[in-house]
């Protein structure tokens, strides 16, 4: 578990459990989509109600796709006989893939997946097994079951179900593996007819991997398979199998290095480490290599640069360019499936879904993408394929499987508008995802010195250590050496104390500016030197704040151990931070694949008109920072003027401060909340300057943004980010002592990404 590869993806055992061990066992939960609150929901959701979709179902099956979660359900299936690249380690062992597998579909094309493990080897039994699931589920997706029993058991399935059956590693892998080769040999000036392509692995992604290259247009002879035992040469006996014998050639070759010379292509799906640089070293110009194996590749793209500069090289991995997995493929070929009802998922479907890949790569990357992944992506020997979190997937792929679906025959409901599919499409995917990773991307670029202030905490020190490990900068953790070391030692982390930088006032080298600095600062408040030398020296966040105020860290995060208020008094001992210096807090809520911005939910406590228009100022910074375009409203009981209070007027005058400033974004008030979100509501008030639903409610005080932003997250669960401390001329981000590891994370990429900074 901790050999060399997988410690330089800088994931260590430790995390990689504690993620799966927190917040609950396991990746997902099972949440109810209808009400069931009152008597009625019980009485329309089971007995008496139920009875009604039961006998309509009964007496027409198809409409189980309308009444159920049937059409949207999909079961990821193993028995654990080839766990990735890991080998048999059975159906148990294997769950964790199959609920990570559950998660992607969710996350990336919001279908709705769960994980079966079957507890056998036999592919009777396996079949059987299945077979009777097929009531339940829109689709059939087989994973990490080895060759040749694999074979079997999906012909035999796709024959028994009238749903799609579909083997991941074998298909999926394919149609990746396909897509990517296109635009590779694009690049290499080479023609798949022509090229001469070695594959290593000849089990379910192998034998599947030829088959499409070679429906693409490959030679059969000049492809050569490699397994185990070497080259599949006809006449081999050994360890051989009816499709390993489809794709045995004539050739001198027995070992992996006798076919590699001279190849333009390898293709690996085999296991860690199978091929060596002298193998690579010997391959023709321009060579390509995909070396698929999970979790470590054949070969490490390091290792096959250095001695062949002008490789393309793709891997299964995410922490390469060039990722070559079926995470591509699968969430997208069963969305465009399941949206038509498919009976099956079928060739012309697969090679739609890899020539839409394969399109989209090629295509001009819009910015927000290159921006979520920190770095250009342009088509070329580093992007040959799209990245999975590449926000067009979703809209782009399942239409084109669909259409192929509907003109090969097997859909029972074809899309009619094509055009309307696209933007539901584009409407279904939550946000908050793409939001976050942006957020991260961005950070990761400007590589900050980012000062974790409470290092006496285990979630911040965690946070710390998942900031160095992450690439995302330098962790400077502020807190005492021996006390960092043990708290890490104690969850397992002891090799990270090595790589944090523990910073405090016993080893600082600045410690005399500091002084001098804070005590200029507050000698007009009664403070003497004294007092100033002990508060830089033993509280952490004025001493964090005077290393940030001096440039020795490029961010600030802290609040995970004291309340807001009390944060906020001592790092404006360092900053101005006040309201009339410009700061205002700004809490992200995002729920239901909509997100909003609330204001002031930290600084301003009761807020005059010129107060509120600086607030809306601040939330519309912010959310261009976020890649939204800014509608504010002002937020009342009242709309538009009636019934008048003291609050209402302050909300009205706003916006009318706005209009003296001739600020760049959209704003209106003051109105209801409901006005501001729902376009119903907002129907009533044809006048109103918003264009579309408000993303950024300004609130009258304090006290109503802290009670709507923890109302949203209490009673309908929704994501918190925040509140962000804006107009500030450093980054400074303040936590809760609620926190998690991640929520400090976050909190310091926004730090980094500079969002609330003062420009
Ligand atoms: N990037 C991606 O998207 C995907 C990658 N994969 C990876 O592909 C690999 C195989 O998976 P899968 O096809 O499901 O597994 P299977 O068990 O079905 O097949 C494994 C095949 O690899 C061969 N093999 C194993 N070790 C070596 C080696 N050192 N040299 C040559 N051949 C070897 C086996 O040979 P023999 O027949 O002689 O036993 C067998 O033919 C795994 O590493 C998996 O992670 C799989 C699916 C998707
Ligand atoms: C990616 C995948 O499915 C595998 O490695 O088995
Ligand atoms: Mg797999």
């Amino acid at each position: 578990m901790t050999d060399n590869s997988r410690r330089g993806s800088r994931i260590t055992p430790e995390e990689a459990l504690a993620y799966h061990l927190e917040p609950r066992p396991g990746k997902f939960d099972v949440v109810p989509s209808t009400p069931m609150t009152t008597q009625r929901d019980l009485s329309l959701a089971y007995s008496p109600g139920v009875a009604v979709p039961v006998e309509v179902i009964a007496e027409n099956p198809e409409t189980a796709y309308d009444y159920t979660t049937k059409g949207n359900l999909v079961a990821v299936i193993s028995n654990g006989t080839a766990i990735l690249g890991l080998g048999n380690l059975g159906a148990l062992a294997s769950k964790p893939v199959m609920e990570g597998k559950a998660v992607l579909f969710k996350r990336f094309a919001d279908v709705n997946a769960i994980d079966i493990e079957l507890d056998s080897e036999d592919a009777d039994e396996i079949i059987n097994a299945v077979r009777l699931m097929g009531p339940t589920f829109g689709g059939i997706n087989l994973e990490d079951i080895k060759a040749p029993e694999c074979f079997i058991i999906e012909q035999r399935l796709k024959e028994l179900m009238d749903i799609p059956v579909f083997h991941d590693d074998q298909h999926g892998t394919a149609v990746i593996c396909a897509a990517g080769l296109i635009n590779a040999l694009e690049l290499s000036g080479k023609k798949i007819e022509d090229v001469k392509i070695v594959l290593n692995g000849a089990g379910a992604a192998g034998i599947a991997c030829l088959e499409l290259v070679k429906s693409m247009g490959a030679r059969h002879e000049n492809c050569i398979m490699c397994d185990t035992k070497g080259v599949i040469y006809q006449g081999r006996t050994e360890g051989m199998n009816q499709w390993k014998s489809a794709h045995a050639v004539v050739t001198e070759a027995r070992s992996l290095e006798d076919a590699m010379r001279g190849a333009d292509v390898f293709l690996g799906v085999s296991a860690k480490g199978a091929v060596t640089q002298e193998m690579v070293q010997s391959m023709a110009d321009n060579p390509v290599i995909f070396a698929m194996a999970n979790p470590d590749p054949e070969i490490t793209p390091e290792d096959a640069h250095a001695v062949r500069p002008d490789a393309i090289v793709a891997t299964g991995r995410s922490d390469y360019p060039n990722q070559v997995n079926n995470v591509l493929g699968f969430p997208y070929l069963f969305r465009g499936a399941l949206d038509i009802h498919a009976r099956a998922i079928n060739d012309e479907m697969k090679i739609a879904c890899a020539e839409a890949l394969a399109k989209l790569a090629r295509e001009d990357v819009p910015d927000e993408v290159a921006v979520a992944y920190g770095r250009k992506l342009q088509f070329g020997r580093d992007y040959i394929i799209p990245t999975p979190f590449d926000p067009r997937l979703i809209h782009v792929i399942p239409p084109a499987v669909a259409k192929a679906g509907a003109d090969t025959g097997v859909a029972r409901r074809p899309i009619e508008d094509m055009d309307g599919y696209v933007q539901s499409l584009k409407n279904r995917m939550d946000p908050t995802a793409a939001i976050l990773q942006g957020i991260h991307a961005r950070a990761k670029q400007k590589q900050a010195r980012m000062i974790f202030a409470e290092g006496d905490d285990l979630r911040v020190l965690r946070a710390a250590v998942a900031w160095q490990r992450g690439g995302m900068g330098q962790a400077l953790v502020v807190g005492r050496d021996n006390d960092v070391k043990e708290k890490l030692a104690s969850v397992g982390l002891a090799d990270a104390a090595r790589e944090l930088t523990v910073v405090n006032a016993a080893n600082s080298r600045h410690l005399e500016a500091y002084h001098e600095y804070l005590y200029a600062r507050l000698w007009r408040e009664g403070i003497d030197r004294e007092d100033a030398i002990k508060m830089a020296n033993r509280d952490r966040h004025v001493f964090s704040a005077l290393m940030l105020a001096h440039g020795h860290g490029d961010g600030l995060v802290t609040g995970a151990t004291r309340k807001n208020a009390h944060v906020l008094a001592e790092l404006r001992k360092v900053f101005d931070l006040r309201p009339q210096d410009g700061a205002v807090g700004i809490t992200g809520v995002l729920h239901k694949g909509k997100i909003i911005l609330i204001g002031d939910t930290l600084v301003h406590e009761w807020p005059e008109a010129e107060d509120l228009a600086d607030i809306a100022t601040r939330g519309a910074m912010v959310a261009r920072g976020l890649g939204l375009d800014p509608r504010v409203a002002f937020l009342s009981f009242s709309n538009f003027g009636y019934p008048l209070s003291e609050r209402a007027i302050k909300m009205a005058q706003a916006p009318k401060v706005l209009d003296e400033r001739g600020v760049d974004f959209e704003y209106e008030g003051e109105m209801t909340v409901d006005v501001a979100l729902n376009p119903e509501a907002a129907a009533r008030y044809p006048f109103s300057r918003l264009t579309g639903p408000a993303n950024v409610l300004v609130v009258p005080a304090r006290h109503s943004a802290s009670i709507s932003v923890k109302l949203l997250q209490e009673m309908a669960g929704a994501t918190v980010i925040g509140p962000m401390l804006t107009g500030t001329p450093h980054p400074i981000q303040i936590c809760s002592t609620t926190s998690k590891v991640n929520d400090i994370l976050n909190m310091a990429a926004i730090a980094a990404g500079g969002l609330g900074v003062m420009k």
